[in-house]
């Protein structure tokens, strides 16, 4: 299937916008947000859903404050995220509008995406202003996230709301036509990577984490998110948001851009969020005897395979489960705190009970509560959990 083909028959988008896209040195650049909220009406206009994920609020406030320099203490980004998302806002409120369209302005936090309950939230809110055919403007609320708590980067964001949304396609728009076979700006010879089947683990470790001189990331968050992407069976377009018309392009059919297929095995949108959403508090280790089990025949996690516990976690918190050699074998929600699976590990099922002095579940990680990774996988997916 081509882009355009695509994007046709995508009901609902999440379109991403980086800072190097929206910035240049004299903060916002209100002509690039009219030519991409021209584009974004253009979308919605033909029946489609569109969430509009925009970076830029600390580029545009460091200009607004007059700094000359990258900020890199917690509290002057956060200073600056203040200042810029206001008139990042009210630009597209204005440039919106000329198009006869609502936005609503949605700043998340960490937590709203990694507690269930928070995450149902968000997408309820989300539905209702989709329904009502606003467009949602998404970023972190950068104001309040210390650098602990933070999602990561907008790249990471994006594809969570993508899983979050049951979007079809993600496009993302940087400062380069796609993700290239080499850094560009060491090598100018690097070609345009035209479709990613699958993200690799040389993908991954070819590409650079450096950001350019105002985003966070760089191409490499980028493909860790179209891998993410991929996983829940929906498609990615990495493109170059300078290009004027980009969107227009994309829809009349040219070929522009890196295409991320999605996985021919998705996971389900939940399972989808413990592997990559849900907060990560602790990991067990399991025993030899304990991984074909569990990567071979789908079974849950039981108390008789676990030989230690890492970190501290609550019942129903997401925990890594490690092999022998420290292997990434999957995530899932744990039935147990870490004190209590401490307790129970190496017991046979009918005595957990004894032990805690209450019924309890026989396991550790129900199988619908466990997402296990295909092991010829270990290296990209430990890069995936690594953020
Ligand atoms: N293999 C690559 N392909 C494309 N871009 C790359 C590659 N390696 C490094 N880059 C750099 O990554 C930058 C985009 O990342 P980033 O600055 O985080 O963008 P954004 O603000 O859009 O999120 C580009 O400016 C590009 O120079
Ligand atoms: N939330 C931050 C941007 C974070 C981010 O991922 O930036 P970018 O790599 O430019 O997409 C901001 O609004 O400045």
């Amino acid at each position: 299937m081509n882009k355009a083909e695509l994007l046709a028959s995508s009901h609902r988008v999440v379109v991403k916008v980086g800072s190097a896209v929206l910035t240049d040195k004299h903060g916002l650049d209100r002509r690039r947000v009219d030519l991409l909220a021209a584009q974004i009406c253009r979308l919605a206009d033909q029946g489609r859903q569109v969430v509009f994920v925009s970076s830029g609020s600390i580029a545009t406030g460091r200009a607004k404050a007059g700094l000359n320099y990258r900020p890199k203490a917690l509290p002057e980004k956060q200073a600056c995220a203040a200042l810029g998302q206001s008139g990042l806002m009210q630009a597209y409120e204005e440039a919106f509008a000329r198009h006869g369209r609502k936005v609503a302005q949605i700043l998340l936090t960490a937590a709203d995406l990694t507690r269930r309950n928070r995450y149902t939230n968000a997408r309820n809110t989300l539905e209702t202003l989709l329904d009502w055919g606003v467009i949602p403007i998404v970023n972190e609320n950068d104001t309040v996230s210390t650098a602990e708590i933070k999602l990561g980067d907008n790249d990471n964001l994006a594809a969570m709301l993508t899983n979050l949304l049951g979007a079809r396609v993600m496009i993302s728009l940087t400062n380069v036509d796609g993700v290239m076979d080499a850094d560009p700006r060491m090598h100018p010879n690097a070609k345009l990577i035209p479709v990613v089947e699958q993200v690799d683990v040389d993908l991954l470790s070819a590409a650079s984490s450096q950001p350019g001189a105002v985003g966070l990331g760089g191409i490499f968050s980028k493909v860790r998110a179209a891998d993410k992407v991929a996983r829940c069976g929906s498609y990615t377009i990495v493109a170059n948001g300078l290009v004027d018309d980009v969107i227009d392009l994309l829809l009349k059919g040219q070929d522009l851009g890196t295409l991320f297929l999605p996985r021919a095995f998705k996971l389900t949108s939940r399972k989808h969020w413990i592997a990559f959403t849900a907060s990560r508090q602790g990991e067990l280790l399991v025993d030899k005897g304990a991984v074909p089990p569990l990567t071979e025949y789908g079974k849950s996690l039981l108390p008789a395979g676990i030989t230690e516990v890492r970190g501290d976690f609550q019942a129903g918190q997401a925990v890594k489960v490690l092999g022998p050699d420290d292997s990434v074998l999957g995530v899932g929600l744990s039935n147990y705190s870490s004190r209590e699976v401490d307790a129970i590990k190496g017991l046979h099922s009918n005595e957990i009970a004894e032990k805690l002095g209450h019924d309890a579940p026989e396991e550790v990680i129900h199988r619908d509560n466990l997402v296990v990774f295909d092991q010829e996988e270990e290296e990209s997916v430990a890069c995936l959990l690594n953020n």
